[in-house]
This record gives structure tokens, sequence and C-alpha cells, in this order.
């Protein structure tokens, strides 16, 4: 697959995908392109059990690119919307984790919050700015940091447009870990390795549980949940992963 705004790179078990838009990473057409390419190659790829996506440059993402709000239609192909992908991402049944080295603002941010882990470096600023645009959040960050931070929190952040700092984010559960920008990528590297020997099951019914769930009701999470039970209960992993603890040996997970 080629990649026009993406470094791809693979490693053992999962994929780094680094935004390269110069100057600020913005989310153009062909980002949200490369992205969408990126998501649906990796989809039924069983030797990737996880991708990372970062930037590369001081900024993870400057968000959506403000010159085609201009009408200045960058690329041939039919428009592709932020909410396209980031559902895309939301949904996925593998780790997606935002390798934050930089700051992420506007749509950067909402690309971020789609993922489902976040490692942010410590001198990063995450915000929703588009206020100051005269607009709204409208990759669904209207909708995505209420759920993951508080309403009162989150209208603060965008009723004002001021950014979170990093430490913010993190005591607000924004996100999972800040490390200093240089050990951001090997954090989330470090973290993809480890999910990667998971079992992708498993992994596969509790991301499903999680995100659906947020969205119903209890009783009606608790049916998605226990549906995830059933397939789990009943792959060839969950005997290996039965059989591995009492032969005390890590377990050898194939995803069957
Ligand atoms: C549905 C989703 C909607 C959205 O996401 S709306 C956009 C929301 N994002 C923002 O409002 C952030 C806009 N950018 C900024 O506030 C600042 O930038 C930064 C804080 C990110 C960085 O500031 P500094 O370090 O002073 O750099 P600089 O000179 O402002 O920008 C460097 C170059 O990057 C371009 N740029 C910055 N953000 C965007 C963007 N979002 N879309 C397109 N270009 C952008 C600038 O124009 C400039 O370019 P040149 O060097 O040619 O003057």
């Amino acid at each position: 697959m080629e990649y026009t705004k993406l470094n791809v790179t693979r490693e053992d078990g999962y994929v780094v995908a680094a935004i390269n838009n110069p100057p600020a990473n913005a989310l153009g057409q062909p980002v949200l392109h490369d992205i969408n390419d990126l998501l649906d190659a990796c989809l039924n790829e069983a030797g990737v059990r996880a991708i990372v996506i970062t930037g590369t440059g001081k900024l993870f993402s400057a968000g959506a690119d403000i010159k085609e709000f201009s009408g200045i239609q960058s690329g041939d192909r039919p428009k592709i919307s932020g909410h396209d992908v980031f559902l895309k991402i939301e949904n996925y049944p593998k780790p997606v984790i935002a390798a934050m080295q930089g700051s992420a603002f506007g749509g950067g941010n909402e690309l971020a919050m789609s993922c489902h882990l976040r490692i942010l470096a410590d001198s990063a600023k995450v915000g929703l700015p588009e206020v100051n645009l005269g607009i709204i959040p409208g990759w669904g960050g209207t909708q995505r940091l209420p759920r993951l931070i508080g309403k009162t929190r989150a209208l603060e952040v965008m009723l004002t447009g001021t950014p979170l700092t990093a430490e913010q984010a993190l005591n607000y559960g924004l996100v999972n870990k800040v490390v200093p920008a240089e050990q951001v990528l090997d954090e989330a590297k470090k973290l993809a390795a480890k999910l990667a020997k998971g079992a992708p099951l498993a992994i596969r019914e509790i991301l499903k549980a999680v995100t659906q769930g947020l969205n119903t009701t209890i009783e009606e999470g608790i049916k998605i949940e226990q549906a995830g039970s059933k397939v789990v209960f009943a792959s060839e992993d969950a005997k290996e992963g039965g059989k591995a603890f009492f032969e005390k040996r890590p377990p050898n997970f194939k995803g069957k």
C-alpha cells in the first residue's frame, strides 16, 4: 500500500503510522485517505494486532486543514470526512494507540480521542480551539471529550478554546500516560508490543463491549458483554490461556 502523507513502518505484531504533512500535520484529505487506507489494509492482516498513530515534527496535528475550509481542495479522490475515519478507528477490532509526541488541536485532538489509548508528551497541549475560528469541533469533539473527561471540564475546553496542559489531560483521564516527548513513541511501541501478544479475540470483544456499551443502556451493554464472553469462551485461545496458566508458561494466542 502506498501512502503519501504517512510514514508507515512494520514492527513485530503492530504497525506505526507517522503523519507527515508539514508544517502542522493538518488533517487534509490526503492524510484522512491515507489513515483510512491503512485501517482497511490492516483490518484482516492477522500479523497486525495493533496500530500506533503518531506525528512527525513538533505537532501531533493542528487539526483539519484550514486551507481546505476556504475551498482549496487538494487531491482528486472523493471527499472523506474525519467522522468516517474516526468512527472506523473507534470501532476498530484492534487497539489503535495515539502516540502524541506534540500538541494536538481541533481535529488532531479529535483523531486522538477516537483512538483507544493515548500517550502524551509532557510539553504538549491538547485542545479544541474551534470556537476561536467561529466554528465548533466538527469531528466528534463535542461527543467524545465529555465522555472522556466529563461535561463540566469539556465545556470549559470547548467554550473558551483554552487547551489542556499534559498534566491536566492526565489528571482528567484524557490520556493514559504522560512522558517526555522523545519517549512518547517508545512508550507507545512498548504498549503496542504488549497488546500484540494478547489474545486477539478477547481484545476485540473488550473493545467492542466497551465502545458500544458506553453508547447504550447498562442492560444492553451487558448483553454485548455476554455475547463477547460466549465467543471467547468457545475459542482455542481460551483453552490455550487456561493451559498456559497451569503449565506456568506464557500463552501463545493465535486469534482462533
Ligand atoms: C472538524 C475539525 C476542525 C478543525 O480541526 S479546525 C482547526 C483547529 N485547529 C486550530 O485552530 C489550530 C490552528 N493552529 C494554531 O493554532 C497554531 O498553528 C499552532 C498552535 C498549532 C502552532 O502555532 P505556531 O507554532 O505559532 O505555528 P504557526 O505559525 O501558527 O503555524 C505553522 C504553520 O502551520 C500552518 N497551520 C497551523 N495550523 C494549521 C491548520 N489547522 N491547517 C492548515 N495549516 C495550519 C500555519 O498556517 C503556518 O503555516 P506557514 O508556516 O505557511 O505560515
